[in-house]
């Protein structure tokens, strides 16, 4: 874990301290079935985790989420910030060192990291230039998109039928569509660990959708296995209101938690399940688990991105590459501005594998 100070930016990200799995040993492939990735997670997620938002703090949550200091050359503890977790495209190098002679495993996050933020969540579509850096990625290294999404609507934005997805946070898994390579069958549910919620996720789902509808901008989305309540388009003098109204129709399910993304509260299952199992879950389907010649790559942008970082710090395999124009405070060890910079490492890393593949 970094230790430098945590900085007031757009989607400032709070310490982590999620649950180390240091060591952690897999049954190699088949895959489990969902039924074990269920008992896997069961019980409450330790609220210690980076993204769950502690009771009181909620105004103060989404105020932390205004831009304030994009980063600056000029800056101390910008240029610290960046000495700390340097441009994974500038040391594009070291990258390539570390993972040589090693099996490398793309994990994408979506919003934010494959498409730009904007305000309109239905219209974050991917550019076609970064389908096809993502294509090309899968055809060299198994791919997989770890989203807050439900998996249906992040696979029609992305329409790569070759790759796993992650959707509603990693809580509902699927194999590629299209079997190329990799090890699995094709177009397999493969973990729901959260299957028992959906009754619940849907009431509140309709409950907050009423809610909502008295502050101009706000909207809920329904990501299947959890919901976001957008305020990216309310007024922030409305903030604190939208806030209480969420809080207090979560008070009466201690089921459901909130945790907080960029300019949305998250609504989810309180299970020990999140993206960073997600990953483990990934490397297992793959015949991965417990391998020292596997080296992960995460790229995400987001609070909820940080479970995953946090692993690959725990496992000490692989890296985690936070994009973003604002220090954060970050288990990633890289760092990428925006999703162009993220297209230009993804066109590097098939160009470096096609050249050492001559
Ligand atoms: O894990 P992710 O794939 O990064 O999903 C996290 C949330 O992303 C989306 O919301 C964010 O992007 C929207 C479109 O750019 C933006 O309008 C919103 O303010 C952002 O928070 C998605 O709509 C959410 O459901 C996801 O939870």
């Amino acid at each position: 874990m970094t230790n430098h100070a945590a900085f007031a930016a757009e989607d400032a990200v709070t310490a982590v301290a999620a649950q180390a799995q240091p060591g952690r040993h897999f049954a190699s492939f088949p895959p489990r079935r969902a039924r074990d990735c269920r008992k896997a997670s069961l019980g409450r997620m330790d609220l210690a985790t980076s993204a769950v938002v502690m009771a009181g703090s909620l105004l103060d949550s989404m105020k932390a989420s205004s831009p304030r200091h994009a980063m600056s050359p000029t800056g101390a503890d910008q240029e610290e910030w960046i000495e700390n977790h340097p441009s994974a495209l500038e040391w594009f190098e070291g990258v390539l060192a570390a993972a040589e002679g090693k099996q490398i495993v793309m994990f994408l996050d979506y919003d934010g990291t494959l498409s730009p933020i904007v305000e309109d969540p239905d219209r974050a579509v991917m550019t076609e230039e970064m389908r096809e850096a993502v294509r090309g990625v899968a055809q060299h290294f198994p791919t997989a998109i770890v989203s807050g999404r439900c998996r249906d609507k992040v696979f029609n934005f992305v329409k790569l039928e070759e790759l796993y997805y992650a959707g509603s946070h990693g809580m509902d898994i699927k194999g590629p569509t299209k079997v190329s390579n990799h090890k699995a069958k094709a177009d397999e549910v493969l973990c729901q660990p959260a299957t028992k919620f959906l009754p619940v996720i849907q009431k509140v789902y309709k409950t907050l959708t009423a809610k909502m509808e008295s502050i101009p901008g706000a909207m809920v989305e329904n990501n299947k296995f959890c919901l976001s309540v957008h305020f990216r388009c309310v007024e922030e003098a409305e903030w604190d209101a939208l806030g209480r109204e969420v809080k207090a129709v979560l008070d009466v399910y201690e089921d459901l938690e909130i945790t907080e993304g960029r300019k949305v509260l998250e609504i989810r299952p309180t299970i020990e399940w999140h993206k960073g199992k997600a990953l483990l879950f990934l490397l297992e389907c793959l015949g991965f688990a417990g391998r020292g010649d596997v080296f992960p790559i995460y790229i995400g942008d987001d609070r909820t991105d940080e479970d995953a970082f946090e692993v690959l710090r725990n496992m000490g395999q692989g890296i985690g590459i936070l994009v973003t124009k604002f220090p954060k405070e970050t288990s990633a060890s890289y760092s990428l501005r925006e999703p162009a910079e993220v297209k230009e490492f993804l066109h590097k890393l098939v160009k470096s594998n096609e050249t050492k593949k001559g």
